[in-house]
């Protein structure tokens, strides 16, 4: 194969010659001088070009086609660093050769469109694409018909676009349509598009496959779909953290390119029945408080979430809760071990053998009667009880442009972990610091009422009696005190787990020293709290508070790589050149 697929002889670009190999898996090109010596080498990835055409071709502002019998254009991916975010930006290289005959040029571009049906095997030829005119900034339709629309077409891609006029109804289209002939489904909006694409591929692929996704027992069947994600929203947390930047363009050039990335997925049910999955953010307390109090202020666009944000924290609440947890076999990885999932990751390779291994014989882990995990090697159920500001579970590392470095900076996209982050009561000032470190890369974890677990599942439950309590006397429950003061959560060990009981955190505290450390904070927020918060899952609010959580392993398919690690990666430029086709 490799053989059949080699080529070399000299083409040129303007008036330079170059030396041209086509070796199979890359295709090389080096700069001779007069006297036939080597200057520099472009090498690009055969599963990183984007099309082949012949004669000197450009695609924007419009496509215009030079329709020369020796020349043909190659157009593939260029990688720029990218400022601010976390990943490579990137975009469309162009280069215009000239052969000799015509005839040399036909055994280019044969060769090279043979190399990249062999080895671009995850290539879609056909894609269902959903719109959501609504999400983030409302550009969701200008975003596609203007940046993605003209790559695709020149792909060789056809779209099935529809642009949605309620919620759910792209869900709802995976739930009932008939998806034959689609070899992904791209959503052009943000992580509640993205969620309404999840739930409809994981239902449609449980109902196909005869499965009840009710029980948490049972073993989900993974998608066969790939998904795509074009950020238009307002957070675009799974694009981030799969992608490393929120770029329209670079999104859609790993879905031409086939590229594939597993995703772990959280299931949560309550009373056995399925509520809603997540990927990203499973938080009650502050962030639930914050999805909450935004979605009365939509209107804001994506400035919602920084003023329900300020003003969740200065109403100053914490929440009782009970939270039992199944740890991970800690020999995998820790979610303190200062590693970051990045593309190619081998926690998450490791996890594959790992997981779908297991999964054969999952039954015996999880029984389907008491919810109960019964393996030596992963531990036992731990359960905490006290207040909290925040419980958060997240399967990966959930960052996104206001938190670079995310919820859990080493979580792994595809482990079959989440990451368990209790935060628990505190003075004002050190919540503030625990947030003010998601936007740095301080350590939010290294704070002493903040603990980090990485888990496999998760139940919540209330305290008894608290669902009917409603409101609290706020100057009663919020117990503000120093970080030194965490004195009153004592640790014990049990079955060599550490077990915190936070008893007296659930104790009422009015010290006056207390309430003058948060004056004005109460102040500002009316006297009566709730007892109980909501659920903020992937940006949705749960209807219900006592849940009960599975992760699944690898569930999910995205058309991405995870984040490329800036050191490893050759092919990057510092600035954008002329050779790249520009799209913005
Ligand atoms: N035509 C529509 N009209 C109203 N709502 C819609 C429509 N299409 C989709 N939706 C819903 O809009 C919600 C928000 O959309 P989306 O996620 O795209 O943007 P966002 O909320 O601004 O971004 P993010 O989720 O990243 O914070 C989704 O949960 C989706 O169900
Ligand atoms: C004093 C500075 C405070 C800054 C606080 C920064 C904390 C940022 C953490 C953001 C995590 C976002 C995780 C993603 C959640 C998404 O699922 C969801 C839907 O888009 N977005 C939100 C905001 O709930
Ligand atoms: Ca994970």
């Amino acid at each position: 194969m490799e053989t059949d697929l080699r080529l070399e002889s000299s083409l040129w670009v303007g008036n330079k010659r170059y030396r041209a190999v086509l070796t199979g898996w890359h295709f090389n090109w080096t700069e001779v001088d007069k006297k036939n010596r080597d200057k520099k080498t472009i090498s690009v990835p055969v599963a990183e070009v984007v099309g082949v055409e012949e004669g000197r071709v450009e695609i924007l502002p419009q496509k215009s086609v030079e329709d020369t019998d020796k020349d043909f254009t190659v157009f593939y991916v260029k990688r720029f660093s990218s400022g601010g975010s976390y990943g490579l930006l990137w975009r469309l290289g162009r280069t215009q050769f000239s052969c000799p005959s015509r005839a040399l040029r036909d055994q280019w571009t044969k060769h090279l469109r043979t190399a990249l049906k062999t080895h671009s095997p995850l290539r879609p030829h056909r894609l269902l694409v959903f719109i959501n005119p609504f999400g983030g900034k409302k550009k969701g339709r200008k975003i596609y018909h203007s940046v993605v629309a003209p790559l695709f077409e020149l792909a060789g891609i056809s779209s099935h676009v529809i642009v949605t006029e309620r919620a759910n109804q792209a869900r709802d289209h995976l739930l009932k349509k008939d998806l034959a002939g689609f070899d992904g489904v791209v959503c052009v909006g943000g992580d509640g598009m993205f969620s309404e694409l999840l739930h409809g591929l994981i239902g449609r692929t449980q109902q196909e496959a005869g499965l009840c996704e009710n029980d948490p027992a049972v073993t989900l069947q993974p998608c066969p779909l790939h998904i795509g994600i074009i950020p238009a929203g307002s957070t675009d947390c799974v694009c981030y953290a799969t992608v490393g930047v929120i770029d329209p363009v670079t999104s859609a050039l790993h879905i031409i390119i086939g590229d594939s990335q597993p995703l772990d997925v959280c299931s949560v049910h309550q009373a056995s029945s399925l509520v809603h999955y997540s990927v990203s953010l499973l938080g009650y307390g502050f962030y639930g408080d914050v999805l909450a109090e935004s979605e009365k202020h939509r209107w804001m666009g994506p400035l919602r979430y920084d003023y329900s944000g300020t003003m969740v924290y200065l109403s100053n609440r914490s929440y009782a809760g009970i939270v039992h947890y199944l740890p991970a076999d800690p020999q995998d990885s820790s979610p303190r071990d200062r590693t970051r999932c990045l593309s190619g990751c081998s926690v998450c390779s490791r996890s594959t053998e790992r997981l779908f291994h297991q999964s054969s014989d999952s039954g015996s882990l999880y029984s389907s009667h008491n919810s109960q995990y019964t393996s030596d090697s992963e531990g036992e159920w731990v359960t905490v009880e006290g207040r909290f500001r925040c419980v958060s579970l997240t399967c990966m590392s959930s960052s996104c442009p206001k938190s670079p470095l995310g919820l859990s900076p080493s979580a792994h996209l595809a482990d079959g972990t989440g990451d368990l982050i209790l935060v628990w009561d505190t003075h004002p000032l050190g919540f503030l610091k625990f947030l003010y470190r998601h936007t740095s890369t301080q350590d939010q974890f290294d704070l002493p009422f903040v603990e980090v677990h990485r888990v496999k599942a998760v139940r919540f439950s209330l305290p008894s009696g608290k669902e009917e309590e409603g409101y609290e006397d706020m100057g009663a429950t919020s117990s503000a005190i120093d970080d030194e003061e965490r004195g009153y959560i004592e640790t014990v060990s049990r079955n060599g787990s550490q077990q915190y009981l936070a008893e007296r955190g659930t104790e009422r505290r009015t010290t006056n020293e207390q309430k003058a450390a948060t004056p004005i904070l109460c102040g500002l927020c009316c006297s009566k709290a709730p007892a109980v918060s909501v659920w903020n899952c992937d940006g949705e609010i749960l209807p219900n508070t006592e849940i009960d959580c599975r992760i699944h392993g690898q569930l999910v398919r995205l058309y991405a790589r995870g984040i490329e690690d800036r050191a490893a990666v050759h092919n990057c430029s510092e600035e954008h050149d002329n050779k790249c086709e520009r799209i913005f």
